[in-house]
């Protein structure tokens, strides 16, 4: 899925240039423009110098007068006045500009993963490449790329617009100094790529790593970490990955070091070179004084800039790269479809011969499995771990596509209705349901974004879910945060997070309601709550309940048993029971602890 040919990096660098005129096009030209200018500044001022020698030694050998002179340093001190007053003009036009691609950058990258299909988060290459394109979202990253792009982007002007000049002054020298300069420069732009494609490579490692050390360091992994003395093992593979990654990488930095310096020394030594010849260009009378002057000013503004833009370009292709894989993030499908048909109603819910297989598996998870579940009807979705109930629950609610088969709503094909018409009547608790770091109020009133912050929905839906009594022991009420990370907060236990993930569910009147497992945190007296409140809900909610529980199933209209991915029974508990299948055996386990 994730595509393994990568576009060129000028392809890349010009969709970035792109993405950046389309993201503000006023302050991106000019600030692109102003940096071009700059860039063009040194060259100038070395020809304005070059100007100032000559007639200097006009004026010193009587064969001008001081005019011209004059008229030339007043040029270059009105040049020198212009430079400074562009560089705050760029620096805040380009700050602005930083901000809104930042920006702009960061609701993409967040907005992505909520489009993506479910199946994309199956597979490790699609963690490597987040993580790699999530590096842009880091704090002072996207400041370093602009940063980078303009320092490359200016110092190549410069470089181009001093040969240049150079080349009219002398074309032999402009010559021998791409000679001498390419090697460098070319070993620059191929080790950039090479290092970061081994950095790439350490992406998984790196991902072991930093989930190694958020284990050892969780509050949520601290107590089994303590009982079992697994610390010490985490540490030890965490040390020996660390290694691991960082010889690669310094082996590889010594390589290109020692390449980087024989040529560089090569460079320093062309350079000698190419003065002396210029010199000996002077002695024979071909070059003046003046130009022999400016020349070396010219060679020298090169030279450093030459060594300044190979370094900074090495740092832009880097994080040119990164972008690039921010942009294959954001080109990767399939999408959730957004639109499609009309869901009025929920309807009956059809499931045709359905079959389902994890991307990263090789064996199907549900297999042919088809039934009709009425409209207002209640089921219970019984079967041993593994048995293939969450993912049943995941492909009727649309968050998987099956591998064969279809899932009809009201005789409308899943596959062509609009999923957020059908996101909006229904909802679902499931067992990894998130605890969000806010307050009780906000992890209640998630449950219907847009009415997040009305109190009087969150008290009716923590009313029907049971948050209300764990608002009532909590310092703050339903403004406590639930959290120990912050200041105030608390944090809850798994009974009361489920109490408050069942209200989460309360807050949408959704015709279609999905429990997953929603009890198993339960004290026996809250889970009679949530059983009563079940039967209670209003017989024109179709409801799927998957539980261990048998109890729970006897409240629902119909009982289904997964076996292996496949549908073994279906029926009411009373003729589930007669037929003394798999139902009747699980019950008979089940009741005789209570006996
Ligand atoms: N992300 C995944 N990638 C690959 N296989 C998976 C994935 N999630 C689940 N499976 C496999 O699919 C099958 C069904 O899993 P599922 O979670 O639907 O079972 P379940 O009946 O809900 O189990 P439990 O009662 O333990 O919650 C299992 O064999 C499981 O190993």
């Amino acid at each position: 899925m994730v595509p393994v040919k990568r576009p060129a990096t000028l392809v890349t660098l010009f969709r970035f240039m792109k993405w950046m005129i389309a993201t503000d096009p006023l302050r991106a030209l000019l600030s692109m423009g102003l940096n071009a200018v700059r860039g063009v500044f040194p060259t100038v001022h070395v020809f304005i110098t070059a100007r100032i020698f000559s007639e200097i030694i006009h004026v010193y050998d009587g064969t001008a007068g001081t005019s011209p002179l004059m008229e030339w340093i007043a040029i270059w001190a009105a040049l020198t006045l212009l430079q400074q007053a562009i560089n705050p003009i760029e620096a805040i036009f380009t700050e602005q500009l930083r901000q809104e691609m930042e920006d702009r950058l960061l609701r993409q990258l967040q907005g992505k993963a909520g489009r993506l299909r479910l199946e994309a988060f199956e597979r490790a290459d699609f963690h490597d490449l987040l993580k790699r394109a999530r590096k842009m979202a880091e704090p002072g990253q996207f400041h370093n790329l602009i940063m980078d792009f303009y320092n490359t982007t200016t110092g190549f002007i410069r470089i181009v617009s001093i040969a240049a000049l150079i080349g009219v002054w002398n074309v032999w020298l402009l010559l021998a100094i791409i000679v001498v300069a390419l090697p460098d420069s070319v070993a620059s732009f191929v080790q950039a790529k090479s290092a970061f494609f081994l950095k790439r490579k350490q992406t998984e490692p790196e991902r072991i790593m930093n989930y190694l050390s958020r284990t050892v360091t969780s509050k949520e992994a601290a107590k089994e970490v303590r009982t079992f003395g697994s610390a010490p093992v985490l540490i030890r593979w965490w040390d020996r990955l660390y290694w691991q990654v960082a010889d690669t990488l310094y082996r590889q930095e010594r390589s290109q070091q020692s390449v980087r310096a024989g040529l560089s020394a090569l460079g320093a030594v062309g350079l000698g070179a190419g003065v002396a010849w210029t010199a000996w260009t002077v002695l024979r009378g071909e070059l003046s004084a003046a130009q022999f002057g400016a020349t070396l000013f010219a060679l020298q503004t090169l030279k450093d800039n030459v060594g300044r833009v190979t370094g900074r370009f090495g740092y832009f292709r880097d994080k040119l790269l990164c972008m690039e894989d921010l942009f294959i993030y954001l080109d990767l499908g399939p999408e959730e479809p957004a639109g499609g048909e009309e869901l009025a109603r929920i309807g009956d819910i059809r499931v045709e011969n359905v079959s389902y297989r994890y991307p990263t598996s090789e064996k199907d998870s549900l297999t042919g499995i088809s039934f009709t579940l009425r409209e207002g009807e209640r089921i219970a979705l019984i079967g041993s771990n593994g048995s293939g109930k969450t993912t049943l629950v995941k492909v009727l609610l649309g968050l998987y596509q099956p591998v064969a088969g279809s899932v009809y709503y009201g005789g409308r094909d899943l596959s062509r209705l609009d999923l957020k018409q059908l996101r909006m009547r229904s909802a679902a608790v499931f067992q990894d349901f998130i605890r969000y770091a806010f307050t009780l109020r906000d992890n209640v009133g998630f449950g219907k974004a847009d009415q997040a912050g009305d109190m009087q929905a969150v008290q009716q839906a923590s009313a029907l879910g049971g948050a209300d009594e764990v608002a009532a022991g909590l310092p703050s009420g339903f403004e406590t945060p639930l959290t120990r990370r912050f200041t105030g907060g608390t944090d809850l236990s798994g009974g009361q997070w489920q109490r408050v993930a069942i209200s989460r569910a309360f807050m949408r009147d959704a015709p279609l309601v999905v429990l997953d497992e929603p009890t198993a945190a339960l004290d026996p007296k809250a889970e009679t709550d949530v059983f009563e409140r079940f039967a209670a809900m209003a017989g024109s909610r179709t409801a799927i309940l998957v539980s261990h529980r048998l109890g729970m199933a006897r409240l629902c209209d119909r009982v289904m048993v997964l076996q292996d991915g496949k549908l073994a029974e279906l029926g009411t508990h009373e003729e589930l029971l007669a037929a003394g299948g798999e139902y009747a055996r699980m019950w008979g386990l089940q009741s005789q602890w209570y006996k």
